[in-house]
């Protein structure tokens, strides 16, 4: 049995899982240390230390393109991109440049079988992503800022505002319309419970389209998201990854 590295390097935080027989380890770290660099010694020790055989990678940091070329493994490094066999049909205008993260997505997605008519994922990360399965046809979506970049951006486009951080702001979320009493709940408001309402908006539009629709939940943000959207989602922490592995089987 190989054993496999799988690497979601997103904008913010890089995923990994290693397989061996089945059965994997999960690291995670931020994309880029400190120093403004991406690590690659970290995962050329990484891969060295466990022996990988193969490594298959998704990355949205271009940089990382570089790292995983000169990565020395046992076997092959491959990259996910609209080349390789996809368990879905594509109507992107511009599949070469379709996020490798949202090709993985769409697969984790459409390992579930096409009874459910339409599909949707969304996937809260550095931006918000919204991907439409229908049937076994990827029709495209939404790129929409994430929590922290709203929040980052009003303080950077800005004098006055100061810079919230979205996760540690404790509101009590009881399904109510919050209204914000100070500078910092406004914030809070527009950045985590207007992204909450965007959602939501966006599956009712979606649904009065396509009735049977099931919903996926993945990305950083999406504990915090789920507690405030309404509709009937399932949450999917890393999904990502799934898709990553759905597609080394697919290619192997
Ligand atoms: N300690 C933290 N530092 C930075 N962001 C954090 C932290 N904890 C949670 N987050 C949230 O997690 C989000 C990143 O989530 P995730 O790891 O899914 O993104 P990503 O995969 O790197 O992004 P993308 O795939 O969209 O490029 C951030 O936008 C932020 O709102
Ligand atoms: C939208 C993000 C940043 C989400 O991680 C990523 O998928 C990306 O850089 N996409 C490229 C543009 C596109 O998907 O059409």
């Amino acid at each position: 049995m190989k054993k496999y590295l799988l690497a979601d390097v997103g904008n913010t935080f890089t995923k990994i899982r290693i397989y061996e027989n089945s059965e994997y380890q999960f690291l995670t770290f931020p994309t880029i240390k400190p120093d403004g660099n991406p690590d690659g010694k970290q995962l050329q020790d990484l891969v060295s230390a466990n022996q990988i055989d193969d490594v298959l990678y998704s990355t949205v940091v271009p940089e990382w393109h570089r790292i995983f070329n000169n990565l020395e493994v046992k076997g092959v490094v491959r990259k996910v991109s609209v080349q390789m066999k996809l368990p879905f049909e594509m109507k992107y205008q511009t599949p070469e440049t379709l996020g490798s993260d949202r090709i993985a997505l769409l697969a984790a997605a459409a390992e579930a079988g096409f009874h459910h008519h339409c599909t949707l994922i969304v996937s809260a990360g550095t931006c918000i992503t919204f991907d439409i399965l229908h049937e076994r046809t990827y029709l495209g979506g939404a790129i929409s800022p994430g929590l922290a970049m709203r929040a980052k951006a009003m303080n950077h486009f800005t004098k006055a505002l100061p810079l919230v951080t979205v996760n540690l702001i404790d509101i009590p979320v009881n399904g109510q319309l919050f209204i914000g009493q100070d500078t910092a709940q406004c914030l809070w408001a527009g950045s985590v419970q207007s992204a909450a309402l965007e959602i939501d908006q966006y599956i009712d539009r979606l649904k009065s389209k396509f009735s049977k629709l099931k919903i996926y939940l993945t990305g950083g943000d999406a504990n915090t998201l789920e507690k405030m959207i309404k509709s009937d989602i399932f949450a999917r922490p890393n999904m990502c990854l799934d898709g990553l592995n759905i597609l080394y089987k697919l290619n192997a």
